[in-house]
């Protein structure tokens, strides 16, 4: 990361809303965008389309490397990610993909493997940075951070109806299931794990609107960097 450029960081557990304050947030300084758990989405689909077993890091860690993906805008202004030539957009928001990019990440090469990739997105005019190492690893010398979490409940709900919207039959028993078993992995693999950085501020956001978490994030942030 150069030192010059302002990096906010917002990690926490899935379903918080991490990557939905983080694009508003983003486009209210006009500051780029790191989706870093996007990354480990795309590794995972690499893995499975290689037909990869997760504890091949002879051959992850080449990929992950190299990993040959493009994040770009699409003419309607959306999000279009492409692997190896492929949009794989829709298929790395899945639940399943989502449960292998968590398994790979506790792999320590891995994410080493990643770093500089990630390091990449940090340039001018500032970066909001949304993953679960952000602000303790990543961009450790960001001068805001803030972890961003909800309740298990509300997220699965929050998750529950993001999926129905898009026309995904699931139940919310299974979605909290899923939800516990992920925090819980995060949490405690043994390099990176889902903490809150010693400098971050803790967002609670359970029962707390979108936009009322965009104002807290940009009163404390303007606070910080002026
Ligand atoms: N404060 C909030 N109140 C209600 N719904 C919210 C809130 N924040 C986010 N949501 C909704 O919750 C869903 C999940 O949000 P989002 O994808 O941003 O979470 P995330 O933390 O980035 O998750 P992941 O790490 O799994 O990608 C979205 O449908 C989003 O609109
Ligand atoms: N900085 C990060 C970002 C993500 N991960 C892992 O990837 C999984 C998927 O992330 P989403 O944010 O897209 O849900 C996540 O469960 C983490 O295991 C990570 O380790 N570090």
């Amino acid at each position: 990361m150069q030192e010059s450029i302002p990096v906010i960081t917002i990690d926490g557990p899935s379903g918080a809303g991490k990557g939905t304050v983080a694009r508003i947030v983003a486009d209210q300084l006009g500051w780029h965008l790191l989706d870093s758990g996007a990354i480990y989405r795309v590794l995972a689909v690499a893995i499975e389309h290689h037909q990869l077993a997760l504890d091949d890091e002879e051959h992850i860690i080449p990929m992950a490397a190299h990993l040959d993906v493009q994040f770009e805008i699409s003419s309607k202004g959306e999000g279009k990610v492409i692997l190896e030539g492929e949009n794989v957009t829709d298929i790395i928001r899945t639940e399943e993909i989502g449960e292998l990019a968590s398994k790979v990440a506790a792999f320590p090469r891995v994410r080493e493997a990643l770093l500089r990739r990630q390091r990449a997105f940090s340039v001018s005019p500032g970066l909001i940075a949304d993953g679960r190492d952000m602000g303790t690893v990543v961009f450790k010398q960001a001068p805001v951070k803030i972890f961003l979490t909800a309740s298990a409940e509300e997220r699965a709900e929050r998750r529950f109806n993001q999926l129905k919207e898009k026309g995904i039959d699931v139940n919310i028993p299974r979605l909290l299931h899923d939800i516990r078993q992920r925090d819980e992995r995060d949490e405690n693999r043994k390099v990176a794990p889902l903490i809150p950085a010693e400098d971050a501020l803790i967002i609670d956001s359970t029962g707390i609107s979108i936009m009322e978490v965009v104002n807290k994030i940009m009163t404390y942030a303007n606070g910080k960097l002026t």
